[in-house]
């Protein structure tokens, strides 16, 4: 299978191939084989596209919800809590003035500890049955997997074709990204602790919720611009999420849709190309 793309490559892309010695790998096809060239950089999302949506929805997030008490109350003095709490209260306060469901206020922290702690409980929990894609909540999260990795509690999950994939498109220069509603802590925690070693040597790069939400086309515009490329049509993203797919593809971006086991099914007619597998690109 070929990509689609509709713009042609520009000079260091070609220059990139014709470094290629090695006998094509995984399924990638080189523009010998192919007459659509590779992409010079890949952009991957995460839940649903590297990895299962059940590891993130039955794993990750229940080993938050059970234990953002345990790890505000031991760490409630780091420099890294004290930060949470202070993006915690600000999401809480424009979640009250919006009214959203489960947000209740947190009291000031000279109502002592236990009575901060039990309020952002209370938060985490909504924001986490809610599956928000927050900054503030994703920050926190990170923090709390990373206990769960130090102590082998959690182990990243990915598709079997995943390491496969990734050791091929780097062999063959291609840079690899990652662009993840989870926080670039947590990103690195999954994939630097996997069943197939520390899959961080394939990756050149982190981006989460802080260049923006993955729904707007600004943040693809950003991430092309951190990159360094001539024309963000070098860039192809990988998503199991049409908004995502079409705010890339405003940007510029190539988009193709990830269909996983236990994936939302797809809406009709996307019009984007969808793979089963990263060996089919
Ligand atoms: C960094 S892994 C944790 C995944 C996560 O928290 C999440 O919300 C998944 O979002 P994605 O953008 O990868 O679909
Ligand atoms: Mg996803």
């Amino acid at each position: 299978m070929g990509l689609d793309w509709s713009t042609p490559s520009h000079g260091p892309i070609q220059q990139d191939r014709g470094a290629i010695s090695a006998p094509v790998k995984a399924g990638l096809k080189d523009s010998n084989h192919n007459s659509e060239p590779l992409p010079r950089c890949i952009l991957l999302d995460i839940e649903g596209t590297t990895t299962p949506i059940t590891f993130v929805a039955d794993v990750l997030f229940p080993y938050a919800r059970d234990n953002v008490g345990k790890h505000l109350s031991a760490t409630y003095d780091t420099e890294d809590t004290q930060e949470d709490i202070k993006l915690l209260r600000s999401q809480v306060e424009d979640d009250l003035a919006q009214g959203i469901d489960g947000a209740v206020s947190i009291p000031p922290n000279d109502a002592g500890k236990d009575a901060v702690i039990a309020a952002l409980v209370a938060n985490v929990e909504a924001m986490i049955r809610a599956d928000r894609k927050i900054t503030a909540l994703k920050q926190l999260q990170g923090h709390i997997w990373r206990t769960g990795f130090q102590n082998n509690e959690l182990k990243g999950e990915f598709y079997n074709d995943v390491p496969e994939a990734l050791q091929s498109w780097h062999s063959l220069g291609i840079k690899i990204y990652i662009y993840s509603s989870g926080s670039r802590l947590a990103q690195r925690l999954i994939f630097g602790n996997t069943k197939s070693g520390d899959l961080r040597k394939y990756l050149s790069g982190f981006f989460d919720t802080n260049v923006g939400n993955k729904r707007e086309t600004s943040s693809y515009i950003q991430i092309s611009e951190s990159l360094g490329v001539d024309n963000p049509s070098e860039i192809l993203f990988l998503t199991d999420v049409v908004q995502e797919a079409v705010a890339a593809k405003a940007a510029g971006l190539k988009a193709m849709i990830s269909v996983r086991p236990g994936n939302a099914p797809l809406p009709e007619n996307h019009g984007f190309k969808t793979i089963n597998s990263f060996l089919e690109i």
